[in-house]
């Protein structure tokens, strides 16, 4: 879309300032994948990114138009700082408005819990560009959520609806929800980070977003990373990123929390917790391949290389952003009862039992407070379902993790090897 007609925040200035060429990417969420990744991605394609964001303290620092963003490996960081943004206040309804009308592409990064209160925002700018008759819009999903784009397209059609749009499908035909697979690792920020400066991000070096090309009604952005697939059906990448990498990178935190280790790299440098994680990554990968008739050497070298990424000792990624919400993390399709599925149908279900047991237990210590078996039951009643002959493992393992066991005991009950 062309935006020098467009009726922005811009407008007062059009007598004085010559319109911005650059096409506007909104982004809802200036968090860790929204500047450490999406908005990098655009700034340096030449874009113009507005950031939507709850937080005030992001939006003052981010508003500012600049922001230190740096890429670290084990071996060294390198710094830079990106420019070009402006950020609104996600309670400002009004602002949020004018700048989906305005808007050449959205992305949300808020996190799957927050998707309703964004889906709220969007729904009127995207009605007020279909009364103003314009072209089709995006909106990319940066999101780790299991079919994300049913959901929020039955967010928008509940609110398009709430808010008495006319015509809500007619709207939404134009509107493409767009599921991503973000690879890309980004810790929380740490307080000496956030002291420094308010939206310093680290981030690791891989910079690709397969996206849904099929799901796309607008031209798709002029942004190299973006990598959309014709040939290849999207659910093999999502699937790929959900039972390889969440799969894996989450047992490595419950591993890693059991050994004592607060980090991800010391975790996966630990031989012990590899062999385990290697055992559940490489076992996905093969279901994977028979599943999609992709070739078996590359989702293992994935695999590796994934693995290489989550020992980069500079990143310090830690076990409680990486295993935070096990509640999600549980659900049918998620990493673990989807990739329990996924191995039950293709092979080696097995090794992904540990994982199961040691999500539903790091449940059970989320919520002290809560009966612990209710919150096992259903989990149990899903394997039990899907692999009942693993049942009796499971227990096993769970009542072993309820009686305390280290990790060198958690692993002594798997039929994996040690350390490889
Ligand atoms: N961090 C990673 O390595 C990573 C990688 C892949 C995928 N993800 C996924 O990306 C999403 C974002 O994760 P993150 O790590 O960036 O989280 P984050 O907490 O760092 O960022 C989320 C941001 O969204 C903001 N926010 C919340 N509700 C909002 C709303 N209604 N409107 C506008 N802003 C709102 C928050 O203030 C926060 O700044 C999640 O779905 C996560 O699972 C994260
Ligand atoms: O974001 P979650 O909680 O779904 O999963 C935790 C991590 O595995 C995840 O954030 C990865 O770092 C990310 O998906 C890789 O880019």
């Amino acid at each position: 879309m062309n935006h020098q007609n467009m009726p922005s925040t811009s407008d007062c200035h059009a007598a004085a300032i010559p319109p911005d060429p650059r096409k506007r990417g909104v982004i809802f969420g200036g968090g860790a994948v929204g500047r450490g990744f999406i908005g990098e991605i655009l700034l340096d394609a030449g874009w113009n990114v507005i950031f939507v964001e709850s937080s005030a303290a992001l939006v003052a620092a981010l508003g500012a138009g600049t922001y230190r963003h740096d890429t670290v490996t084990s071996s060294g960081v390198h710094r830079k700082t990106l420019s070009g943004c402006t950020a609104v206040s996600a309670q400002d309804t009004d602002a949020v408005r004018r700048e989906v009308l305005g808007a050449d592409v959205v992305f949300t990064s808020v996190g799957a819990r927050n998707l309703p209160q964004v889906a709220a925002a969007l729904a009127a700018g995207l009605a007020d560009r279909h009364a103003k008759g314009y072209g089709p819009l995006d909106v990319f999903l940066a999101e780790n959520i299991h079919d994300g784009a049913t959901i929020m397209r039955g967010l928008l059609t509940e609110e398009l609806s709430r808010q008495q749009v006319p015509d809500v499908a007619v709207v939404l035909e134009r509107i493409g929800i767009v599921e991503t697979s973000i690879g890309r690792m980004i810790p929380v920020p740490t307080a000496a980070q956030e002291r420094q400066h308010a939206a310093l991000v680290a981030v690791e070096p891989y910079r690709q977003l397969p996206f849904d090309v099929a799901a796309c009604r607008a031209d798709v952005p002029d942004v190299p990373e973006l990598l959309g697939r014709h040939d290849v059906d999207f659910s093999f990448y999502s699937d790929r990123k959900l039972y390889i990498h969440n799969l894996g990178h989450c047992m490595t935190a419950y591993l890693g929390a059991l050994a004592g280790q607060d980090e991800i790299a010391p975790s996966i440098l630990d031989p012990r917790i590899a062999g385990v994680v290697r055992g559940a990554m490489y076992a996905t990968a093969r279901s994977l391949s028979r599943k999609y008739g992709q070739p078996l050497p590359a989702l293992i070298h994935h695999s590796d290389d994934l693995m290489e990424r989550f020992a980069n000792t500079s990143l310090h990624d830690t076990v409680e952003r990486v295993g935070r919400d096990p509640e999600r993390k549980l659900n049918p399709g998620e990493r673990f009862l989807g990739a329990l599925s996924l191995t039950a149908q293709w092979g080696e279900p097995q090794v992904v039992i540990p994982g199961v047991a040691l999500a539903v237990h790091q449940l059970t210590l989320s919520r002290p407070k809560e009966n612990p078996m209710a919150m096992v039951a259903p989990v149990r009643a899903e394997v039990s379902r899907i692999v009942p002959d693993l049942v009796e493992c499971f227990d096993e393992l769970v009542t072993s993790l309820r009686n305390g066991a280290v990790l060198d005991q958690f692993i002594a009950l798997l039929d994996v090897p040690a350390s490889e």
